[in-house]
């Protein structure tokens, strides 16, 4: 069996996923945190790892970036793998001054500019949330874990360099943690399917001061927290 983006057969991806948004991020997690990981799929560059973490079996497998390439990776795994769960662990840029790069985000919402929560019923904009339960066993994690974890919105804007620079006031005005672009299609993925999604997020950079943003080799190696965040989520 093959998707047009996934090539192996259901039995090969776990009913849990961990999701980063960059390729090098999954391969990453299934060298540095699974037992026995194998490729199972590498179409357009997008590997899926399949192993254990603490003897439970999860794939690791990217999203690209953007709700458009991460729709096409969580609708395939969802409707055809039989996913059940569904964790991002990405990136996002700090909007509230409550959030320092290097915190971890949980994205308890997800506002957005894309289509996504207006195009499925006409004159209804959908909610965005993530899975209650995935949401409390990472919250239960990360509040017993030591670390500045923040839980609330984010933004998840079609725009990595945006020409609306002048609404970020306004979303920090309203609570928004951060920005990044997949949470909220993630969001709608899972309701669409009747399955489970999650959004957890190491702050990469600041919007209101770029003095300390990390490196783009950082991007890719300092997520430590939100993935045993991440997984907490998952296990759930
Ligand atoms: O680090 P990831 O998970 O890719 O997340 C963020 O980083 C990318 C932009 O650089 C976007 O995908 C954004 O959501
Ligand atoms: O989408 C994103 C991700 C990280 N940092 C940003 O500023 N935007």
């Amino acid at each position: 069996m093959a998707t047009p983006h996934i090539a192996c057969e259901p039995g090969d991806i776990a009913s849990l996923v961990l999701m980063p948004g960059d390729p090098k991020r999954a391969e990453r997690i299934a060298r540095t945190r699974m037992d026995g990981a194998r490729l199972v799929s590498d179409v357009r560059g997008i590997g899926a790892w399949t192993g254990t973490i603490d003897g439970i079996p999860v794939t690791a497998m990217a999203s690209g970036m953007g709700v458009p390439s991460l729709s096409i990776y969580a609708t395939e795994l969802y409707e055809q793998y039989g996913v059940d769960r569904i964790c991002r662990v990405g990136t996002c840029g700090g909007i509230s001054p409550k959030v320092a790069v290097r915190d971890v985000v949980v994205a308890s919402s997800a506002h957005t500019s894309s289509k996504v929560s207006t195009i499925d019923l006409p004159g209804v904009t959908l909610s965005l949330a993530p899975s209650f339960d995935m949401l409390r066993g990472a919250v239960d994690h990360a509040r017993s874990s030591g670390r500045s974890v923040h839980i609330g919105p984010v933004f998840t804007s079609d725009f990595f360099y945006s020409t609306r620079t002048d609404i970020i006031p306004a979303l920090d005005k309203l609570g928004t943690l951060g920005v990044e672009m997949e949470a909220a299609g993630l969001y709608a993925c899972a309701l669409r399917a009747g399955r489970e999604a999650l959004a957890v997020l190491t702050v990469s950079d600041h919007l209101f001061d770029g003095s300390g943003d990390l490196t783009a080799d950082e991007r890719e190696t300092l997520f430590a927290e939100a993935l045993e965040t991440g997984i907490a989520g998952l296990r759930a």
